[in-house]
């Protein structure tokens, strides 16, 4: 679980382009919004892209939901422009593709700042090539500003030649190794996509592999994936009525002076009450968005 208390079960793409769909973002539930400039946009889209997602970020009405700006790479004849209108607006983050070094990290940092991004405006780093999977160590201790590893699994398949299966043995170190890194250095990880809109079971299946992995949540192409996302991600109702009797049970046992206790008769030590307290406040914080 990542130190964020926000939760990000889900996190929905839409295109830049697509007025519509940010205007119907608003009442979906969905527990972040990644208005994207870069791959779902054509290249004669991208200016007017552009200005539709850093109004809709600036006048916001989204709620609680996160609002991140996916912009193009500053490689890009749009991706300068795009960090410079996206800081102004003063999203949640900004989530740059194709992330391969700190380097880069610190040169959207910079343009970031000199145009006002406020501080409160994160980081967020898509993982999905060979070499930013290798330096996914370096990327995440890059910045205090780098909240989020997002993981592209599309970009990802490609560059590795590999092939989309169910269970996604070929791309499974790249995400141990994201994982990993982001673990170290206390960052939300998001799993990649699912393209299948047609098969729900396959979808339902990668979001528990995606939970047992150690994502926080995933991300989506399409409104329909948002509630079995949302369910697989959240602590259920008795996880959280063990959790709470686990907490409570552990106090009561350093009041007795023992360092560990059986709830149901299972052990119960520290780092037990350390995950139960997480998923009673994952819980609490995902029945605060919902109020
Ligand atoms: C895939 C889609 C093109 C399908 O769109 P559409 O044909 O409009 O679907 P529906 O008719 O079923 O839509 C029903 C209603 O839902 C709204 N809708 C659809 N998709 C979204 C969305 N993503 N966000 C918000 N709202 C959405 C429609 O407007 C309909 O509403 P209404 O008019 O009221 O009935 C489309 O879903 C889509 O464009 N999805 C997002 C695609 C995208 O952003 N792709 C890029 C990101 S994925 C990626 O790049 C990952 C990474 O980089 C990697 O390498 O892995
Ligand atoms: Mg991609």
């Amino acid at each position: 679980m990542s130190q964020s208390l926000r939760p990000r079960r889900s996190v929905l793409y839409m295109p830049g382009s697509n007025a519509r769909a940010q205007e119907k973002a608003k009442t979906l539930a969905a527990d972040g919004l990644i208005l994207d400039l870069e791959d779902a946009v054509a290249p004669n889209a991208k200016a007017e892209a552009r200005d539709i997602v850093c109004r809709n970020a600036a006048e916001g009405g989204y709620g609680k939901r996160e609002i991140i700006i996916r912009v193009n790479g500053l490689d890009t004849p749009w991706g300068r422009e795009d960090v410079i209108a996206a800081a102004k607006a003063g999203p949640d983050a900004i989530l740059l593709p194709k992330v391969e070094s700190a380097a880069q990290v610190h040169e959207l940092e910079a343009l970031m700042t000199e145009n006002g991004a406020p501080e409160s405006t994160k980081i967020w780093c898509m993982m999905e090539t060979p070499l930013g999977i290798l330096k996914a160590e370096e990327i995440a201790a890059s910045s205090p500003r780098v909240d989020c590893f997002v993981m592209g699994t599309s970009d990802l398949v490609k560059d590795l030649r590999a092939h989309h299966t169910a269970m996604r043995l070929p791309v499974i170190t790249s995400l141990g190794l994201c994982l990993l890194a982001g673990r170290a250095y206390g960052l939300t990880v998001l799993d990649g996509v699912s393209l299948d809109l047609a098969d729900e079971d396959g979808f339902r299946a990668s979001c528990v592999q995606g939970l047992e992995l150690g994502f926080d949540g995933k991300t989506l192409i399409h409104p329909k994936q948002l509630a079995p996302t949302n369910e697989v991600f959240a602590p259920s109702e008795e996880e959280v009525e063990y959790s709470r009797r686990v907490i409570e049970a552990f106090e009561q046992a350093e009041k007795e002076g023992k360092g560990v206790v059986l709830v149901d008769g299972k052990l119960v030590e520290n780092l037990h009450v350390e995950l139960a307290k997480a998923k009673v406040a994952l819980a609490e914080a995902i029945a605060e968005m919902a109020a």
